[in-house]
């Protein structure tokens, strides 16, 4: 699949990451060597070293092959209680470790039915992100929480909504630096809709779940990434 991927797109005009589970990284780097993707893991620990057994560290991601590394995706938010402290800590490590981080956000269904998308995204973001962050180093992603693999998506007026209150948010913290760090729209991304999507105020890509599993899936996605571009 990796193989067909990078020849369906040579020279593509955006940048291509794929994130698969810790133990198929070294395997997909491999593949991936020589091409225009990149590979990236899934989760790291927040120490560079020491005894956590069964933890991978970025140092070992890098070793792997890894360049890229997402941290703080809802499911590891919700299944190993990680907070923003802690997502915090894994990016510092991760940025440390020489990896690009792809930082994740995102709103529950209840949360957004309270109102509370943009408090929440917006305190997810202040407390995730260390001091110092630029968009060589650090992706953002937003990804609503029942989004996620229901095959539900946000109207395109709530993904803009959200993405352009968290560029405000970057540059008030970061600058200018602020700017050049993108943002990612995350949950049930389909070839169908991501042409939508991508022309949406502030979205500069899309973390692709479900539809990156099919190549062609994934494939028309990129196409569609680089009409919009
Ligand atoms: O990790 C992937 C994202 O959470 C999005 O998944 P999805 O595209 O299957 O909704």
């Amino acid at each position: 699949e990796v193989t067909a991927l990078a020849a369906a797109h040579p020279a593509p005009a955006v940048d291509l990451l794929l994130c698969p589970p810790a133990t198929l990284v070294e395997r997909m780097a491999r593949a991936a060597d020589g091409t225009a993707i990149a590979v990236g893991g899934q989760d790291c620990h927040a120490a560079a070293a020491g005894a956590h057994t069964g933890d991978i560290s970025a140092a070992m991601l890098r070793d792997a092959g890894a360049s890229h590394v997402i941290l703080g995706h809802s499911e590891r938010r919700t299944d190993h209680a990680e907070t923003d402290a802690i997502v915090r800590a894994k990016t510092e490590a991760a940025l440390a470790g020489g990896l690009i981080a792809v930082v994740c956000v995102g709103e529950t269904e209840a949360q957004r039915d309270a109102g509370q998308t943009l408090g929440v995204v917006g305190s997810q973001l202040t407390g995730s992100l260390p001091e110092g962050v630029t968009g060589a180093t650090v992706v953002v992603a937003y990804e609503p929480v029942w989004a996620i693999g229901t095959g539900r998506v946000p109207t395109l007026a709530q993904i803009a909504e959200v993405h352009d209150f968290l560029r405000a948010e970057l540059v008030a913290r970061f600058g200018e630096a602020g700017q050049g760090v993108r943002l990612l729209y995350g949950g049930s991304v389909k070839p169908d809709n991501a042409a939508d999507i991508f022309a949406t105020s502030n979205v500069d890509g899309a973390l692709v779940g479900g539809a990156s599993l099919k190549a062609a899936d994934f494939s028309a996605i990129i196409t569609a990434l680089e009409a919009a571009v």
